[in-house]
């Protein structure tokens, strides 16, 4: 890892804060690409990120490379690339240019690795098939909607990125060191103390970009990262890019329609028109290449826009189909930089002999860190997100005191009464539609937008998956406690519930379980469907298992075909733990203040009545612990599949 004082090889792009907090983009003599284009070579960096990459640049080449789509079911397939061909040179800020629909995405997923289902044809690095172990190390890539974590600043967000991507073995000073050098360098230094959520779009694009940075990657993959951002984020994006890539790196982008100055600032395009390539070359070659196609650029025309005018068939299909066989769909490399200089693939290989290789993949596991350090910084993040989420939080512990004080009063003394045991039996299930709808719904709305960081960051190598399902089951056990401590103590006094601190353990471990069980269903869900279908499945598939739970129905008068389902519905369990805790234990014969004539004032009878045993209780801890179990394994693997799933 090459810190401060590295080598640093060309000038390049540094951002300095306005009086009014902005950034401006300072560009250094010698990046310009018309300086390029006359031969001049740039000047040595006078300011810049100092962390170079440390190991050679890379050559991507792709080969007929195809994607096809599932449509759905009997609904056939769609191929949106079309064997495409290309080349990435190293050193370069390459465009990946077209309009709408022509596949520019999915180029870049299927060339960051992202995508791997219904894709074909061949990528090589160095001269040599792609490895995905090892190209993933290498690379990164930055999707097109920032998934940061909002309720983190800039810095916090840098620091847990650094503990999770440099060596455990770089101390604290060492890993400021690299933040700073980043977070200067892409002018977002000065804003180390604004939430996530709180930056602009442009500053988001760059924290980003500073959070992938931090390993020092020599690839980066970028989706749109221009799109949203006015024309002075735009520059100072693309800036930052150019100079990245100039350090060493291969840097990739998708672009809309850039404005002219913007595409002068490519070092290299690519254009795609429905998933064919229409021209690979230099952005300064794209004039001339079209004039000798027959299509010159009209005078006074901005070529990037000229260019997509033609990729979207406005001046005819037939254009678009000439210039696709003379780009030989992008196997033609006449209009790069220097093509006489390019190496072949034998060249490369022998350029990059397989020992290095060994070295590089004796060099970590799958992610930078141990599993170890992942857990504990992730659980850090999670406590750290947790004190401020407004939602999994502060409202969480808000609606359990109201909802608490609100059954509370409205069971108000119904416990120790004997002619209000049917109101207490309403109340307690009442308590478990609360321990159930509460936390379940919750997961189903959060979890959805916590998933597209989660594919983010794991795609990243940032950690495992397993380490961050632990970390969240970790972190979220203490709130879940917690409030399920407060409900319970307000509700049970309230409610007048026998004062029995073994009653009272009893019925809190019940509430905790059915909590914990509704989460991790919500879990199960939430990984799965979006927050709309989420919201429409969490509760419907709770109907059956309330059906089952021997409220309403006894369980007794279940049709014996429907009884499989007492046994798989936790509510049925968490409802008999909760008669086991108030009424089992010998309860003695309750008051009978309110009423002449109580009939349940023997719990016995009321037992009886509603077909539940009192003695279940252990019973029902073990299938809720079970069911929690296979829930939450069930959640790993839904969320593992849907990882792999979305690629
Ligand atoms: N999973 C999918 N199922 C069906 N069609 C898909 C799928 N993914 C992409 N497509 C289609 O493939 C085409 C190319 O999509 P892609 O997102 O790569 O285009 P793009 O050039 O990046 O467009 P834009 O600039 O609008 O983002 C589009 O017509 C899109 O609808």
């Amino acid at each position: 890892m090459m810190l401060a004082g590295a080598e640093i090889v060309e000038s390049s792009v540094s951002f300095k804060t306005d009086e009014a907090g902005g950034s401006q983009a300072v560009i250094s003599p010698g990046t310009s690409a018309e300086a390029q284009a006359a031969g001049a070579q740039p000047p040595a960096q006078a300011a810049g990120l100092a962390r170079v990459p440390t190991r050679e640049p890379v050559d991507i080449q792709f080969s007929n490379v195809t994607c096809t789509v599932k449509l759905g079911i009997n609904k056939g397939t769609k191929q949106i690339l079309h064997g495409v061909n290309g080349r990435l040179r190293p050193r370069k800020l390459i465009a990946i240019m077209g309009p709408s629909g022509a596949g520019k995405s999915t180029l870049l997923d299927v060339l960051s690795g992202y995508r791997t289902t219904g894709v074909g044809g061949a990528i090589f690095i160095n001269g040599r098939g792609r490895n995905m172990k090892r190209f993933k190390k290498m690379s990164c890539y930055i999707q097109q909607d920032d998934r940061l974590q909002g309720l983190l600043t800039v810095g916090e967000n840098m620091e847990l990125a650094a503990d999770l991507k440099l060596p455990t073995t770089m101390d604290k000073y060492e890993k400021g060191e690299v933040i700073e050098d980043i977070l200067t360098n892409l002018g977002l230094y000065e804003h180390m103390h604004t939430r996530g959520a709180q930056l602009s779009g442009g500053q988001r694009k760059r924290l980003s970009i500073a959070l992938e940075l931090i390993n020092n990657p020599l690839i980066m993959f970028l989706d749109e990262p221009t799109t949203g951002l006015d024309s002075s984020s735009c520059t100072q994006v693309v800036q930052l890019c150019r100079s990245l890539a100039h350090q060493g790196r291969t840097i990739v982008c998708t672009v809309h329609q850039p404005s002219a100055s913007l595409f002068a600032l490519f070092d290299q395009v690519y254009v795609l028109a429905a998933g064919n390539c229409l021209y690979q070359g230099t952005t300064t070659n794209l004039v001339p290449y079209l004039e000798q196609a027959g299509v010159p650029c009209p005078i006074y025309h901005n070529p990037a826009d000229y260019v997509i005018e033609l990729a979207c068939g406005e001046y005819g299909e037939d254009k678009m189909s000439h210039l696709t066989t003379k780009a030989e769909n992008g196997r033609e490399l006449a209009w790069l930089d220097e093509p006489t200089t390019i190496p072949s693939m034998e060249a490369l290989r022998k350029q990059y002999p397989l020992s290095v290789m060994k070295e590089q993949d004796s060099e970590s596991g799958p992610e930078e860190t141990p599993q170890s350090n992942q857990r504990s910084v992730l659980i850090r993040r999670g406590f750290l997100k947790a004190k401020r989420d407004p939602t999994m939080t502060h409202l969480r512990l808000i609606v359990n005191v109201v909802v608490g004080i609100m059954l509370g009063a409205l069971f108000i003394n119904a416990g120790n009464e004997g002619s209000r045991v049917l109101e207490n039996y309403n109340l307690l299930f009442a308590i478990l539609m609360h321990h159930m709808m509460s936390p379940m719904m919750l997961t189903i709305l959060t979890f959805p937008s916590e998933m597209s960081i989660l594919l983010k960051e794991h795609f990243n190598r940032w950690y495992s998956l397993g380490s961050y399902y632990i970390s969240i089951t970790i972190v979220d056990l203490p709130i879940s406690i917690v409030s399920c401590a407060i409900f319970s103590v307000i509700v049970y006094t309230m409610s007048a519930q026998p004062l029995d601190i073994a009653r009272f353990a009893m019925f809190f471990a019940i509430s905790v379980y059915t909590v914990l069980v509704a989460q991790s269903f919500g879990l199960m869900i939430g990984a799965v469907f979006n927050v709309v279908n989420g919201t429409f499945l969490g509760p419907t598939l709770s109907v059956p298992m309330m059906m089952f739970a021997g409220f309403g129905v006894t369980l007794r008068d279940l049709p014996p075909y429907l009884s499989w389902g007492s046994y798989v519905s936790y509510l049925r369990y968490g409802l008999e733990g909760y008669i086991g805790a108030i009424y089992g234990l010998e309860r003695p014969t309750l008051d009978c203040n309110e009423a002449k004539y109580c009939h349940y004032r023997y719990p016995r009878t009321f037992l009886k009545e509603i077909a539940m045993s009192p003695n279940m209780f252990w019973w029902d801890i073990l299938a809720l612990t079970v069911t929690l179990f296979v829930l939450r394994t069930a959640a790993f693997l839904l969320l593992k599949w849907k990882l792999s799933a979305v690629r």
